[in-house]
C-alpha cells in the first residue's frame, strides 16, 4: 500500500481540493491511505481564536470568518446543493463553537487542541465528499481512533505499539476496496480526549501511518519542485536534490529546512520505506526520492536559515571557569523550561547558548538562569547552518553582517548572525 500526504497549501481553496482528486485518480489500483492537512492558513486561524478565546477577546466573529472561508470552498465544488457536506462541516464547526460557550479550562494547551484540531477534521470531510464525488470510492477515518497518544497537548507521544495494533487490524482491511482519508496532525488519549503532534506535524502522521500499515512508499505533495538546496522563499537560484540519504534528509529537516517535519524521517528510515517529495501542481514530475539506495549530491551546500533565534551567554558571578558542575545544572534548567538548544560553545569563563525564542519561556529561563550567572542576551537573530559548506559561501552569506557565533565541523557550518536593519 501507500500513502499521500497533502498539506495546508495543496488544499488551500477549491481547485486545490480538485487538483487533489486528480492526483488520487492517477494513483492507481494499489491500496491508499491520504493524510490531511486544515486547509492554507486554518491552523494559524484556529490559533488565534484559542487565543481570543482565552484572552477575552471576540473569538465568535474570528470563528464566522474561518466559517465562511469553508463554505465558499463548499460552494465552489459542490454548488448550492444540498450534499449532506455542508452540515457534516457546519457540525464539525459547532464543536468549537460549544467550547467558546463555556468558561476557559486551566490548561490552555487542552484547550488549543480540542480547538485548533478542527480545521483536520474539517478539510478531510470535504475532501473525502469530494473524491466520493467524483466517483472515487473513498472513506473518512477519523485520526484519533488510531493515533494513539498520550496527553502531552500540543505535543502528543505516540504509543507505537497501539496505534499500530489498532491501524493493522482495522484500517488494512477497509484498504482493500476503498481509498481511506484522514487527519493529519491529530491524535486521541485514551480518555478519547484529542491531542495535536506539534505544528506542521501532518508529515509526521504520514509516516506514522506509512510506518503501522507497512507501506511501501510514502509521498508528500508540496507546492515545490521536491526537497531544494534551501527555502525559494529566501534564496533564488536554489538547486532540487533528485535523491537524498535518509541520514542527510534527518539532518536537513534537524537543522530546520521546513519542507519536512522533522520527526518524519525516522521511522521511515527504520522500516526502510521510501519517501517521495513532488510537486502537487505537476505529479508526473520526479520529485525527490529519500531511501535506502539514494546518494546524496554533497557538490549542492544545503542552506537552512532559522529565524527568531536568541543567544544567551552566561558568566559565573564569582567569575570562577565554567565547569561540569555549571554545564550540568544550565542543561538541566533548559530541559526544566522545554527549550531544546540548537547551538552551544564554551570558553574559559562563559558558556553561550542559541535556541528558539519563544516569550514566555524566555522570561522564566532568564529569570531561572539570571539568579545564579551573570547573563548577556540578544534576540532576534538568526541560525544559519550550511550542509556541505564551501568557504566562499560562508564569506558571500556573512557580508556584511555581524556574526556573533560560528561553528564548522567537517560536513556543517553554524552561524548565529544579527538581521540586518
Ligand atoms: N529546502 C527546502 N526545499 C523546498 N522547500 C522548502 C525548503 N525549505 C523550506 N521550504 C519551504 O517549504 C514550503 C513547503 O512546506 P509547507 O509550507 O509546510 O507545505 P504544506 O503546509 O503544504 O505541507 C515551500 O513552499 C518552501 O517555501
Ligand atoms: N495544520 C497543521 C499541521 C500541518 O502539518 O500542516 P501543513 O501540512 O500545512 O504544514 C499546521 O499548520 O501546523
Amino acid at each position: 500500500m501507500r500513502v499521500y500526504k497533502f498539506g495546508g497549501a495543496s488544499v488551500k481553496d477549491a481547485e486545490g481540493v480538485k487538483n487533489l482528486a486528480r492526483i488520487v485518480s492517477l494513483a492507481g489500483e494499489e491500496p491508499l491511505l491520504i493524510v490531511v492537512s486544515a486547509m492554507g492558513k486554518t491552523t494559524n486561524a484556529l490559533e488565534a481564536i484559542t487565543t481570543a478565546y482565552v484572552g477575552g477577546g471576540d473569538a465568535f466573529s474570528l470563528l464566522d470568518t474561518l466559517k465562511h472561508s469553508h463554505e465558499q470552498v463548499l460552494a465552489d465544488l459542490f454548488g448550492t446543493t444540498s450534499h449532506p457536506v455542508f452540515n457534516e462541516v457546519a457540525n464539525t464547526f459547532v464543536e468549537i463553537d460549544w467550547i467558546l460557550e463555556e468558561e476557559p479550562h486551566q490548561d490552555f494547551d487542552f484547550i488549543y487542541d480540542q480547538v485548533v484540531s478542527v480545521g483536520e477534521l474539517v478539510s478531510t470531510r470535504i475532501v473525502n465528499a469530494y473524491l466520493e464525488y467524483t466517483g472515487i470510492s473513498s472513506q473518512w477515518v477519523d485520526a484519533r481512533s488510531f493515533i494513539h497518544t498520550d496527553n502531552t497537548y500540543r505535543e502528543g507521544q505516540v504509543d507505537w505499539e497501539k496505534t499500530r495494533a489498532e491501524s493493522t487490524k482495522k484500517l488494512l482491511p477497509l484498504l482493500e476496496s476503498k481509498v481511506l482519508v484522514t487527519q493529519g496532525f491529530i491524535g486521541g488519549t485514551s480518555e478519547n480526549y484529542t491531542t495535536t503532534l506539534g505544528r506542521e506535524g501532518s508529515d509526521y502522521s504520514a509516516a506514522i501511518f506509512a510506518s503501522c500499515l507497512g507501506a511501501r512508499s510514502l509521498t508528500i505533495w508540496k507546492d515545490v519542485p521536491g526537497v531544494l538546496n534551501a527555502d525559494p522563499r529566501l534564496f533564488t537560484d536554489t538547486k532540487k536534490y533528485s535523491e537524498l540519504s535518509y541520514p542527510e534528509a534527518l539532518e536537513m529537516t534537524y537543522y530546520g529546512a521546513t519542507v519536512i517535519h522533522p520527526k518524519t524521517i525516522k521511522p521511515l528510515q527504520n522500516a526502510r520505506i521510501a519517501l517521495y517529495v513532488k510537486p502537487f501542481y505537476a505529479p508526473e514530475e520526479p520529485g525527490t526520492l529519500v531511501s535506502e539506495t539514494s546518494q546524496t549530491d554533497t557538490s549542492i551546500p544545503a542552506i537552512i536559515v532559522k529565524n527568531n533565534q536568541a543567544l544567551v551567554s552566561m558568566a559565573a558571578k564569582d567569575h570562577s571557569f565554567i565547569t561540569e558542575i555549571h554545564l550540568s545544572e544550565i542543561f538541566k534548567t533548559f530541559a526544566t523550561h522545554q527549550v531544546k538548544i540548537n547551538m552551544m560553545q564554551i570558553s574559559a569563563i562563559s558558556f553561550s547558548v542559541c535556541f528558539d525564542f519563544d516569550e514566555k519561556r524566555f522570561a522564566k529561563l532568564v529569570a531561572a538562569l539570571g539568579s545564579v550567572y551573570h547573563l548577556k542576551y540578544n534576540s532576534p537573530l538568526q541560525l544559519i547552518t550550511i550542509r556541505h559548506y564551501k568557504r566562499d559561501l560562508i564569506t558571500e552569506l556573512t557580508a556584511g553582517r555581524v556574526v556573533l557565533l560560528e561553528q564548522l565541523s567537517r560536513n556543517t557550518a553554524q552561524l548565529v548572525v544579527k538581521i540586518p536593519d
